[in-house]
């Protein structure tokens, strides 16, 4: 079986990543099963920026076919925030409750129609020996009133799925992976680089 390093630590991440590249004939690795202690500080304007950086840093280290992602949540009605600061909206230390906390009193006076959201998923492939390909992949939904479910990670409980009528936190793993913008990014990369997979 072939072997991917994703250049996460995310656990949520991998646990999508590893079903989703399960269906495909990969096994994966994350940087949580590298023994080295590997920070890459995320500076870019863009997620696809920091997607690359994340995966053309581990290249170095690996020498492997290097997968990363950088996403995050886009809001319209706060100009596309928390955008590539997503994992640190409510400041550095990455707690998901307390970005769902900031997100909700930011949007309390925002009424349903007004609460357009996105996920985007950027996706790096890094080589040891070529260029870095990028896609992009995203999701629709709606920021609801209250966080519901307890499935899947970061702003997932707070994501409304407006065709499901559930939040992304009600779905199973299997459905979340049907739809997410991470599925939606993998399938695009499968298409345009068949030989690869
Ligand atoms: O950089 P790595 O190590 O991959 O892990 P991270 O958690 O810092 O990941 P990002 O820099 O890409 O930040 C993405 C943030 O956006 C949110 N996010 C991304 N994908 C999501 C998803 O599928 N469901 C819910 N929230 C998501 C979540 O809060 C993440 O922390
Ligand atoms: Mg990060």
């Amino acid at each position: 079986m072939k072997t991917i390093i994703i250049a996460t630590k995310n656990e949520g991440k991998v646990a999508e990543f590893r079903a989703l590249f399960a269906e495909r004939g990969f096994q994966i690795r994350s940087l949580n099963d590298i023994d080295e202690d590997i920070s890459i500080i995320e500076d870019a304007s863009t997620f696809a920026g920091n997607a690359c950086k994340k995966a053309e840093t581990i290249v170095g280290y690996t020498g492997n076919v290097v997968v990363a992602d950088d996403s995050g949540l886009e809001v319209e009605a706060l100009d596309g925030k928390p955008g590539v600061y997503s994992a640190r909206y409510a400041g550095d230390e990455k707690n998901d409750q307390a970005n769902n906390q900031k997100l909700l009193r930011e949007l309390e006076n925002v009424s349903d129609e007004d609460r357009k959201a996105r996920f985007v998923c950027a996706l790096a492939v890094a080589f040891p020996d070529r260029e870095t390909e990028v896609v992009i992949g995203t999701c629709e939904g709606k920021i609801a009133q209250e966080p519901k479910g307890d499935h899947g990670f970061g702003y997932d409980p707070v994501f409304y799925l407006e065709d499901k009528h559930k939040t992304m936190a009600q779905l199973t793993s299997e459905e979340k992976n049907e739809i997410s913008h991470r599925a939606n990014a993998l399938k695009k990369l499968e298409e345009e680089w068949k030989e690869w997979f």
